[in-house]
């Protein structure tokens, strides 16, 4: 049957440049496109282990509709060619892990601006739809974090809900380089606006919010840095795996809501598929339902990790730790991010669908299975690290 858009139109098979491909959401995106749609995929990325399985076997029923291409968007010049050739850019590039926001801000501030600006301009320059991959952290903090502690408006909707068209970026001083990720994110926003306003850009912003399942970052002395910090869905796997403490940093009060990986690729699906709904918007994909503090979510994960595994948790499963101790100085937080869904309600009229219980119950089934082993001959042998 032929595949249909949201106002019942044919949809004709697109080539997709897409960059970052390699990465955790590239990888999702990749093997949704491969499984249910005619969609032709240029992956850009200087890895390519996430989807090392999509690529491989060349007797694969999509072979032939992927092509691999390692390059570095920073200096590459075959970049535009691949623009060029395809029907959409998405550009998922990035440094998005916030211990290097603080330690690496000025990787952080090229990764998220200054690389993505060639992107940009050769999707301009040709006439090319973008869909680019924000974040949810350039909201930065809510209005009510700002109230005296004791003031009823923080219990005001109005006071934290975070909306695309009315609420404001607020992110702390200079000195606290946390911010330096999502200020680079909402200066290439604004470019990306601007292009469509000026010269017609088609255009999709993107802004994810928390969004976790498998393949998610590494863990770490495993499949990563034995000294690096993942985010948090790696590092309380890496703890649970380990047997060892989740760390709270500054008493896990910060607030999240997280996303299933697989409802939030419906989302961006909907808006490959219906450019006409989708461009010129920006989009808050998150799962309003899902909010926890980190502390909930630390004892979440220890009781789901328990099913899954068939161990008892250890006797202390949470230890707390200072932000300045787990980052470094810098380090700053967002308090609370719980994502409006008029827009993307309206426009798509898409919505979450996985409870956390049941995303951490299949992420960590697959967190479990993927490195239990691996981790115990670690364990077993630290010299052979
Ligand atoms: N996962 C989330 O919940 C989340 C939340 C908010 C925003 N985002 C944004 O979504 C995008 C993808 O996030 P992710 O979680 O998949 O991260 P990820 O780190 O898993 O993926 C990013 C990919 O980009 C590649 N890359 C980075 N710089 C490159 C370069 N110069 N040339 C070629 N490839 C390069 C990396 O190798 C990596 O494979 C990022 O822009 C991120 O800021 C993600
Ligand atoms: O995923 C998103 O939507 C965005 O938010 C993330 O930022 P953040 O949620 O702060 O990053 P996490 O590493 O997932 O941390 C979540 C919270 O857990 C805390 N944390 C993290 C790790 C840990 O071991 N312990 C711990 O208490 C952090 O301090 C923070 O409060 C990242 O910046 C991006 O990937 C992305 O843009």
């Amino acid at each position: 049957m032929a595949r249909v858009d949201l106002d019942g139109n044919a949809i004709n098979p697109m080539t997709i440049c897409m960059i970052g491909a390699g990465g955790f959401i590239g990888s999702h995106l990749c093997e949704k496109l491969m499984s249910e749609t005619p969609h032709t995929v240029l992956a850009v990325d200087v890895y390519n282990d996430k989807i090392k399985h999509l690529l491989e076997p060349d007797s694969l029923p999509w072979a032939g509709r992927i092509q691999f291409h390692r390059l570095n968007i920073k200096n590459d010049s075959r970049l535009e060619g691949l623009i060029k050739c395809s029907d959409l850019t998405i550009n998922l590039a990035a440094i998005c892990t916030p211990a290097d926001y603080n330690t690496r801000p000025l990787d952080t501030i090229y990764s998220n601006f200054i690389d993505a600006l060639p992107v940009v301009k050769y999707c301009s320059e040709n006439n090319k739809r973008l869909i680019h991959f924000s974040t949810c952290e350039v909201y930065g903090k809510t209005i009510g974090s700002y109230l005296p502690k004791d003031s009823p408006l923080r219990q005001d909707p109005a006071y934290y809900i975070l909306k695309e068209d009315t609420s404001p970026c607020i992110f702390g001083s200079v000195e606290k380089q946390r911010w330096s990720y999502a200020c680079a994110k909402q200066l290439i926003e604004r470019l990306i606006y601007a292009e469509g306003a000026e010269n017609g850009l088609e255009f999709t912003i993107v802004r994810p919010f928390n969004w976790i399942g498998p393949r998610m970052d590494f863990i770490p002395g495993i499949d990563g840095p034995s000294e690096g910090v993942p985010r948090v869905l790696a590092c309380f796997s890496n703890n649970l795996l380990r047997r060892e403490p989740l760390k709270l940093v500054d008493g896990g009060e910060s607030q999240r809501t997280f996303i299933y990986i697989k409802d939030a690729i419906e989302a961006v699906l909907l808006m490959i598929e219906n450019p006409a709904r989708a461009s010129g918007h920006i989009f808050n994909v998150g799962n309003p339902h899902n909010e926890v503090t980190v502390r909930q979510l630390a004892e979440m994960m220890t009781q789901v990790y328990s099913k899954v595994s068939g161990e008892d948790a250890i006797e202390s499963p949470t230890i707390d730790v200072s932000s300045k101790e787990f980052y470094g100085e810098g380090y700053d937080d967002s308090d609370k991010r719980i994502p409006d869904m008029t827009i993307i309600n309206k426009q798509l009229g898409w919505n979450p669908k996985t409870s956390l219980w049941d995303l951490l119950e299949s992420t960590l089934t697959y967190q479990h299975r993927t490195y239990a082993e691996a981790i115990k001959q670690a364990i077993a042998k630290p010299s052979a690290n």
